[in-house]
């Protein structure tokens, strides 16, 4: 590639990868946590439209479960989505991060940029998402959003036996802790080097690249941007759409 050819950091493109391939154990019994409806529209649906409202993203990688991945292409073509985003779908694997490692061996070579989002972050605001982009694009590898923690946090020890209490050992200082969403940002060459190099089980890709060694920096999340874990989170997420529908003057 001559240099005049070469992209710029800020004209590289940008690919998103949203795996989704999770059971949802914490939600209890049911679909696949990305297939169940929120407002009546499957969870993954509002999560790819979010992350497709993005000027940046042109194309959109969908990690389905292992078996359903003809059902995500059909849930793909029965829902409006922009015409200007490009859609794949791959199936997952096992583990979070070989599902993302998945979706990244489906990329074409042209995306320099990528995004990973879970499905289960369904209401991320587009802003979001600009501004992980725009980090990215600024030249750091790797862009969390994050959010200062409402809750002192504990660290504690083993309990002595099963149903004892736990001793506490620590109490970080709180002013320097955040909870961490998604979409985590990348220069993309990173976040495939840090697939190849990290083989123990991580919660999320920005550590495996803390692991290389290179910087990982953090811009404001958004309260809206939570991960729906739990049953009380499908509440909230029903009570956002509403709030949402309401402010649009539906
Ligand atoms: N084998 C897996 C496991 C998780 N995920 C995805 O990773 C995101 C974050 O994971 P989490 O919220 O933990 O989802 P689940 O694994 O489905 O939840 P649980 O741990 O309660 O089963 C989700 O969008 C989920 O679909 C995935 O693509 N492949
Ligand atoms: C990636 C993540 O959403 C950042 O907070 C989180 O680590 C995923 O964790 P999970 O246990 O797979 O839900």
């Amino acid at each position: 590639m001559s240099d005049e050819s070469r992209s710029t950091p800020a004209q590289t493109s940008v690919a998103a990868v949203i795996p989704a391939a999770g059971r949802g154990v914490r939600l209890g019994p049911g679909a696949p946590k990305a297939l169940r409806a929120l407002s009546g529209t499957p969870m993954l649906i509002h999560a790819v439209r979010a992350l497709a409202a993005s000027r940046h993203v042109a194309l959109v990688v969908v990690v389905a479960p292992p078996d359903g991945a003809a059902e995500v292409k059909s849930l793909l073509d029965a829902h409006a989505l922009p015409d200007r985003t490009d859609f794949l779908v791959v199936p997952g694997g096992e583990s979070r991060q070989e599902s993302v490692r998945l979706g990244l061996e489906a990329l074409p070579p042209q995306y320099g940029i990528v995004l990973v989002h879970d499905a289960a972050r369904p209401l991320v605001p587009v802003d979001t998402v600009d501004a992980v982009v725009e980090a990215v694009r600024d030249g750091a590898p790797a862009v969390v959003p994050a959010l200062p923690l409402a809750d002192t946090v504990k660290e504690v020890a083993p309990a002595a036996e099963a149903g004892e209490p736990e001793p506490v050992v620590a109490t970080p200082e709180r002013s320097r802790l955040r909870a961490v969403q998604t979409p985590q940002g990348f220069d993309r060459a990173t976040l495939v080097r840090a697939h190849e190099s990290v083989t123990e089980n991580v919660t999320d890709d920005a550590s495996m690249v803390e692991q290389l060694g290179l910087p990982v920096v953090a811009v404001p999340g958004h309260e809206e941007a939570f991960k729906v874990t739990r049953p009380l989170d499908l509440v909230l997420a029903e009570a956002v759409l509403a709030r949402r529908r309401l402010n649009d003057g539906f």
